[in-house]
């Protein structure tokens, strides 16, 4: 007998949003830095405001470890949260030292409208009422929408250039590949338990998640709008 495997549901919410879904992982700022054509005052931008989100996404996913902690069925969901966390010191550090490389000042960035929209997305979702598999809905998405988009700057026929693949492959690389996959599995088991109401509110964010980070994209490759 050939086994089945089950589609979760994420792969089915990807597949019935795949335009605004494709146009958060291929938008034209990473479609520019795949074919090398990048205004690397572009680049810049994101620096500065992508170091801003960061800061804003350690208590988000702070929050979503304390949820996992407290309302997850399976105990290795910790463990993978708290590899994500984990990282984000590393990233810090990372995003500090690629500042002074590229003399972006990130101690007195402008925060565009875009990101403070964000910002104030992840924080409506630190919420203690909202629910475990809402956040890590959330917090799939948006580790994902960054995998796959460096993940295009990274294949054989790229130009990316060269003073830009460190950043590509931070999120681009297998290995976050892997993290986000794992992600996924615990997201897909979550919503297979959700009530109706907790699947619409999933959904929902997940499609917001990617419409924030379409302005995102937007914001750094055309400049505070
Ligand atoms: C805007 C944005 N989305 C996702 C990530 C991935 O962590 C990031 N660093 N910034």
């Amino acid at each position: 007998m050939v086994p089945v495997k089950k589609s979760g549901m994420i792969d089915r919410w990807v597949k019935k949003h795949l335009v605004l879904y494709t146009g958060a992982t291929s938008h034209p700022f990473i479609l520019s830095i795949r074919d090398g054509t990048i205004d690397f005052s572009s680049f810049k931008r994101w620096l500065g405001q992508d170091y801003i989100f960061v800061r804003e996404f350690v208590p988000f996913t702070a929050s979503v470890l304390l949820k996992a902690s407290k309302n997850a069925d399976d105990s290795s969901d910790m463990e993978v949260i708290l590899s994500g966390l984990a990282s984000l010191s590393d990233e810090i550090s990372w995003f500090k030292q690629e500042a002074a490389k590229w003399d972006v000042p990130l101690s007195d960035v402008i925060v565009h409208k875009s990101n403070q929209n964000y910002c104030r997305f992840l924080e409506s979702l630190m919420l203690p009422e909202l629910e475990y598999s809402v956040v890590v809905t959330a917090l799939w998405a948006i580790e994902t929408v960054y995998q796959e988009s460096f993940s295009h700057c990274l294949e054989d026929d790229s130009k990316t250039p060269p003073e830009l693949l460190e950043a590509c492959k931070r999120w681009g690389s297998e290995g976050f590949g892997e993290f986000c996959r794992s992600l996924q599995n615990i997201v897909n088991r979550c919503l297979e338990k959700a009530s109706e109401e907790e699947l619409i509110k999933a959904e929902v964010t997940f499609l917001r998640v990617l419409e924030l980070e379409i302005e995102f994209w937007n914001m750094s490759q055309e400049g505070a709008k």
